[in-house]
């Protein structure tokens, strides 16, 4: 076993495996010690390492700006493994990023079309929906193309079981709108379906979904202490007040991680194949048209016209999977567009240091090399 994999051991139970250990080898070489980033402010970090001297996990507070990045996404995020240097002065920094193996990304707030990263590297994205008032099926179904899109699995947990009689009902609801993830009830108020939902989370879990959702209470429970602080009052469903303000990674006692992640109002998508995965249903009846590039619109033999028409699919579901494909195809064109406008200034910056270094012997610079 070499120093670096034997340095991480505790690490090993929270998610550092033989991957990460090989692409940490080269920073190991330069004396950084492996951490994951459990939490992100402005300009530092907490990191969880295994402590040099007693091995124990431990938190240490890190300088993030070395790895600053103008490109919000590759900024260091919650979940994100890194290379820190625990003898800087004044305070360890992280030198370097690990990659990611999964990454949620949604547009940011606001008309703009940068990314942000909610969570990095989580196996499982808990989307969590509260039985309380009656679920939102079109915003499970984009909480759904954003987890899918993401490269973990989702999976749907109905929160608050006890307050209502109809739990299984709704459930069944929810599982046609989401094909290929799992749906569970619970209730962290009786513990109902708790077991079954430690059952579907080994390794790192993030937890997302609207504000009073129950994702602090669920993320407590699941660490078996109070580690995420809740919401005072139950009449705030679905609005209120914001009680998590930061992404929070919350090692668990048996292994893994949960990260809970503030309620989010606005869940833009960013692009990729998630919508696609999260309406499967669409596509496997769309293999059924009579042609292969069927728009769903006025061909004959077309299978989505048919099923809308008898009602296996509902007008609902075809809508909302048209409006996520557009959002997704909007977000495209404009980053289609910031690379093309990132190209013309490189291309402007290039010609103009030619033109700077301009000499009596200037070749025409399209024809040199
Ligand atoms: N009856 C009942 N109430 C619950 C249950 N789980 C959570 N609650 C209540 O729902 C409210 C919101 O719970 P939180 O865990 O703070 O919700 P959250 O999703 O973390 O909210 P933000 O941090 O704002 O994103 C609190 O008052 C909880 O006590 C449950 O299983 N049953
Ligand atoms: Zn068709």
């Amino acid at each position: 076993m070499t120093s670096s994999t034997s340095a991480a051991l505790p690490l090993s139970a929270h998610g550092w495996n033989e991957d990460r250990a090989a692409e940490f080898a080269f920073y190991a070489e330069a004396g950084l010690t492996p951490a994951l980033i459990s939490r992100v402010d402005r300009g530092q970090c907490d990191v969880l390492l295994a402590d040099p001297e007693s091995g124990e996990l431990r938190t240490v507070r890190a300088d993030t700006r070395p790895v600053g990045d103008p490109d919000p996404v590759k900024c260091p995020c919650t979940g994100d493994w890194a290379a820190v240097d625990l003898a800087a002065q004044p305070l360890p920094t992280v030198s370097a990023l690990l990659g990611r193996s999964t990454a949620i990304v949604r547009k940011t707030a606001g008309g703009r079309s940068d990314g942000q990263v909610l969570a990095a590297n989580v196996d499982t994205v808990m989307i969590a929906v509260s039985l309380a008032a009656d679920p939102d099926l079109g915003r499970i179904e984009r909480f759904l193309a954003l987890a899918w899109e993401s490269g973990a699995v989702p999976l749907v947990v109905l929160t608050k079981a006890d307050l209502v009689d109809d739990a299984d009902f709704i459930r069944e609801d929810v599982e046609k709108i989401a094909p290929g993830a799992a749906v569970l009830t619970v209730s962290a108020e009786t513990g109902e379906g708790m077991d079954e939902l430690r059952a579907h989370l080994p390794g790192a879990t993030a937890l997302v979904g609207q504000s009073g959702a129950g994702k602090s209470t669920l993320t407590n429970a699941l660490a078996g202490r109070h580690a995420m602080a809740v919401q005072e009052t139950r009449s705030v469903d679905e609005k209120g007040r914001h009680t998590t303000t930061t992404r929070e990674l919350i090692p668990l006692p048996d292994g893994g991680v949960v990260i809970d992640t503030p309620g989010l109002r606005e869940v833009g998508l960013y692009g990729g194949e998630g919508v696609d995965l999260a309406f499967a249903d669409i596509a496997a009846i769309a293999e059924r048209c009579r042609f292969d590039d069927c728009s769903h619109r006025s061909e004959p033999g077309c299978a989505v016209a048919a099923a809308l028409e008898d009602g296996t699919l509902p007008q609902r579901r075809m809508d909302s999977y048209l409006k996520l494909q557009r959002e997704n195809e909007w977000i495209a064109s404009r980053s289609d567009a910031r690379v093309a406008a990132e190209r013309a200034r490189k291309w402007k910056a290039v010609t103009k240091s030619m033109r700077g270094s301009s000499s009596p012997t200037r070749h025409d610079p399209r024809r040199t090399r």
